[in-house]
């Protein structure tokens, strides 16, 4: 037996199987789903990622189905523009300093395709019920009773993760006070709002917002008390709307909806051979785009290690001339080895990507940051030192 399987065939789960395909491991994807989601919450790609994805040979296909966005914008929602940062200023650390504005169910095919090409194996409609620790391996039994089994199995399968659930792995942390409202829309809000940049975080006290251009709309996120029917608040948002900009009519919605968002980490990324990545390891809020973007670089470390520690059948037999025992100490050293990337993976989540994305959020109405914006947008060095971070180019430097 020499194969990976991955739960999941979102951004993460694909990532993962394709850094496996193309490292020569066989891979396995079980998607519970009868195809990809069509839906799409995150939508930007930052720096490292489309680093990533130009190593997985992935991103000239994405760039052309999305936007490249050299800026982003602090405004405030009555006094208009505070600060506009460019990541221009991380030429020197990326080849890519921008970001890429794209529905991650753009990315998803594309993956997939490229997955398949390189001999990896897509199953849809194979929800996991249940995982199995074997000897060297593991195994998963689908809800449909079908049975599979690999050397690794990595969980990749969102949120409410199975396979978290099926290991009995605590998921805890927080949830946000008031739930978000993320409507897509058919509007030119550069016309209404003069000055935009593709990315806003528009501060307020009482009522903060996001505005964000994708191939397709523009977005808006708006926070959104507990406590009301979301039918209620769905038949409140083109009053909402217009009170951002109004064009003299209703804003033309092509779909909205409403979600709780929760800050949690699960309590270990690894388990025997089972890897947890993405939002089955870690969730958060979507405030600087960090959810999908940290998920990739865990699909692509923890398959990569993998790859790296997973001998070759051939290899495997050349190292271990003494039988059972020699292999059995291999099959530790590649735990081991692998188990480091996933506890360094738990750090990045809970140092990194909990840390910004809930100061992200907590500046979103507090009052008294402007000065200090506008300074770090003037000052290039300053300003990289954010970017560093926030773009998570940090999270991934020894
Ligand atoms: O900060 C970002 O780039 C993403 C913010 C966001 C907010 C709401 C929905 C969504 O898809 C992204």
């Amino acid at each position: 037996m020499r194969r990976v399987l991955v739960a999941g065939a979102g951004p993460v789960g694909l990532a993962a199987a394709l850094t496996l395909a193309r490292g020569g491991v066989p891979v396995t994807v079980l998607e519970a789903g009868a195809g990809l989601a069509g839906e799409s919450r995150a939508s930007t790609f930052h720096p490292p990622t489309l680093e990533m994805l130009a190593s997985l040979g992935v991103l000239d296909e994405l760039m052309t189905r999305g936007l490249v966005a050299r800026t982003f914008q602090y405004r405030d929602r009555r006094g208009g523009p505070i600060a506009t940062l460019d990541l221009s200023v991380l030429a020197g650390d990326t080849p890519y300093p921008f970001r890429v504005q794209c529905e991650q169910s753009k990315l998803t095919p594309i993956l997939c395709e490229h997955v398949v090409r390189h001999g990896g194996e897509v199953l849809f409609g194979q929800e996991v019920a249940q995982v199995t620790a074997l000897g060297d391996g593991v195994r998963v039994t689908a809800a449909g009773g079908g049975r599979f089994s690999g050397d690794w199995l990595i969980g990749a399968d969102g949120a409410h993760s199975a396979v978290r659930r099926s290991l009995g792995i605590p998921f805890e942390g927080r949830t946000y006070p008031e739930r978000f409202l993320v409507a897509s829309v058919h509007e030119d809000l550069e016309a209404l709002l003069p000055g935009l940049a593709p990315i806003n975080y528009v501060f307020d006290p009482d009522e903060w917002l996001v505005l964000l251009r994708t191939p397709d709309h523009w977005r808006v996120l708006l926070p959104t008390p507990d406590g009301s029917a979301d039918d209620e608040e769905l038949a409140r948002l083109p009053a909402r709307l217009r009170a951002v900009a109004d064009p003299g009519r209703d804003w033309r919605v092509a779909h909205a909806s409403l979600y709780r968002v929760h800050q949690r980490v699960a309590a270990r990324f690894v388990a025997g051979r089972v890897l947890l990545a993405g939002d089955a390891a870690h969730v958060n809020n979507p405030l600087g785009g960090l959810g999908m973007n940290s998920g990739i670089h865990d699909a692509v470390l923890m398959a990569s290690s993998l790859v790296d520690e997973m001998p070759s059948d051939e290899a495997r037999a050349g190292r271990a001339p003494a039988g059972e025992a020699a292999s059995g100490e291999a099959a530790s050293g590649e735990a081991a080895a692998v188990g480091a990337v996933a506890a360094r993976r738990r750090e990045v989540a809970l140092d990194h990507v909990q840390a910004i994305s809930h100061g992200n959020w907590a500046r979103m109405r507090a009052p008294g940051r402007h000065e200090e914006l506008r300074a770090l947008a003037a000052d290039p060095a300053a300003a990289r030192a954010y970017l560093l971070r926030a773009c998570l180019i940090s999270a991934l430097r020894p």
